[in-house]
């Protein structure tokens, strides 16, 4: 885990239905620090769109990133934080989006990707009463992920861990990313 001298935004991602709420509420309680949900601060024009089944586009989604890694920030910086910590969850599904929100947050980021099978995000989101809609948008979000790996992942001194989730519990999952993180 983060230094306690540094400010650090942990980055909860990956495309929907991968658990980042549940393994980023997890995270914040274990480290008592501030949670913050990305979904809920998109601007009302990408909420119209995702709830019509239509996928958002680049530029639908950089001043989202920009907003949610600068309320992060801010929740890491609260002088009552004594973790010095934040965690947010967000899709992040490409590293173009990655590199806007270590821009936007101007602190230490550290990324922790979920992925898994199409099958299975797929299984996760379709189980989900409210949330029908999404299972349009799961394909398009598995299509254009990309998913940290070479110079992105900490053991090549990058800021990124990917885990793959299938058949693992909250818990078995956030020991992954503790032991990961080391
Ligand atoms: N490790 C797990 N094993 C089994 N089911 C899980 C696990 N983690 C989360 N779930 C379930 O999968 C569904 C999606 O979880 P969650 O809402 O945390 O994902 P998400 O990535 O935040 O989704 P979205 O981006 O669509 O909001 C929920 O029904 C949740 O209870
Ligand atoms: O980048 C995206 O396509 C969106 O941000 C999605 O990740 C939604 O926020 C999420 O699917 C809703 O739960």
């Amino acid at each position: 885990m983060p230094a306690a001298d540094k400010h650090t935004i942990v980055v909860v991602g990956g495309p929907a239905g991968t658990g980042k709420t549940t393994v980023g509420e997890i995270l914040a309680a274990q480290m008592a620090c501030p949670f913050v949900e990305g979904d809920i601060l998109h601007p009302k024009a990408n909420i119209d769109k995702m709830s019509q089944g239509i996928a958002l586009t680049d530029d639908d989604r950089w001043g989202w990133l920009e907003k949610l890694s600068v309320i992060a920030a801010e929740k890491s910086k609260e002088p009552e934080n004594a973790s010095h910590t934040s965690v947010v969850t967000c899709s992040m599904l490409k590293k173009l989006y990655r590199q806007h929100i270590k821009d936007s947050a101007q602190t230490t980021c550290r990324f922790i990707f979920l992925y898994s099978l199409y099958e299975l995000l797929l299984e996760r989101v379709g189980g989900r009463s409210g949330h029908f809609m999404k299972a349009d948008m799961v394909k398009s979000q598995f299509d254009i992920m990309e998913v940290p790996e070479g110079p992105e992942l900490v053991e090549n001194g990058g800021d990124c861990v990917a885990i793959e989730i299938a058949g693992k519990s909250p818990e078995q999952l956030y020991n992954e990313i503790v032991e990961k993180l080391k």
